[in-house]
């Protein structure tokens, strides 16, 4: 299946994602209202929002799963230069990991399996899936990275919330990924598994991958990312250096109530 997208761009770009003026309709609602950012490859970005901000409706754009209006005016939707894709391969070279994606996983379907299913981009591994030695060696050292080789075996529906979600950046990392992006990683995660988390993501962040957080917790915002966007109402109201954006002006607007930012060593959190 190939999309093609409006404005192809050069393939020599440096942008991992390049947007400008994306609008997004759906159920006659205007859910993304002229959207323009640029990520370059191995940036790291947190991208901001109160719930129904549109967040999710980002990263189905950046996915092909929503296409923008294509009759708008220098309309361009460029991933790694490029503005046509084929969306199987798309999703490979954006890693996604998502609450959504764990909820699919709730048959019986082992670790290893649920890692090597990263290559077919499917949910499981089935009879038609040709797994090659070299596919079941490169998940074994993915399992490996993320500190997790013991869960090789267990299924997926007996594991914490938080072992299932290293599983899934696994099932994200294993066809080396450009780009890995999160969204609302951390829910239901208990502070133990909040932390093993966050120190894969980091791992992961200095492996020289971009690293793509969604959340509406600032607390998410891994050290390593500098640079966060502010989504509300489907519009991006600030995009900056994470200590001129996570302001307690700017979070009061976002949130439309007064909110405080706290620093803490390298962290952030919100308080109302
Ligand atoms: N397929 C769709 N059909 C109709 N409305 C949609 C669709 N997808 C998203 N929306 C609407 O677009 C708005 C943004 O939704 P989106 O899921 O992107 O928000 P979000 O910021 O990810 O929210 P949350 O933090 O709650 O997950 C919401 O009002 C939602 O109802």
């Amino acid at each position: 299946m190939t999309r093609q997208i409006i404005s192809p761009g050069k393939n020599d770009s440096s942008f991992l994602l390049e947007l400008k003026n994306v609008n997004v309709i759906r159920s006659g609602k205007k859910i993304l209202d002229s959207v323009s950012l640029s990520i370059e490859q191995g940036e790291h970005v947190a991208i901001i929002g109160p719930n129904g901000s549109g967040k999710s409706s980002l990263i189905k754009t950046f996915t092909k799963e929503y296409h923008p209006l294509a009759s708008v005016d220098g309309l361009v939707l460029n991933i790694m230069g490029k503005g046509t894709w084929n969306v199987f391969e798309l999703r490979k070279l954006l890693g996604i990991v998502s609450g959504d994606l764990q909820q699919t996983y709730c048959r019986e379907v082992s670790v290893l399996d649920v890692v090597l299913s990263g290559f077919f981009s499917s949910i499981g591994i089935y009879y038609n899936h040709e797994v090659t030695p070299e596919m079941e060696t490169r998940a074994r050292e993915v399992l490996e990275f993320l500190e997790i080789s013991h869960l090789a075996d267990r299924l997926m529906s007996e594991l914490s919330s938080g072992e299932a979600r290293r599983v899934l950046i696994g099932r994200a990392l294993v066809h080396d990924p450009e780009a890995l992006i999160l969204d609302e990683p951390t829910t239901s995660l208990d502070l133990r598994a909040l932390h093993s988390f966050r120190e894969s993501v980091r791992k992961i962040a200095d492996s020289g991958k971009s690293v793509i957080l969604v959340t509406h917790a600032l607390e998410d915002i891994i050290p390593e990312i500098n640079r966060v966007i502010l989504i509300k109402d489907g519009k991006i109201l600030k995009d900056g250096k994470k200590d001129e954006v996570l302001t307690d002006a700017n979070l009061s607007e976002l949130f439309s109530l007064p909110v405080k930012v706290l620093e803490k060593g390298d962290y952030y959190q919100a308080f109302i």
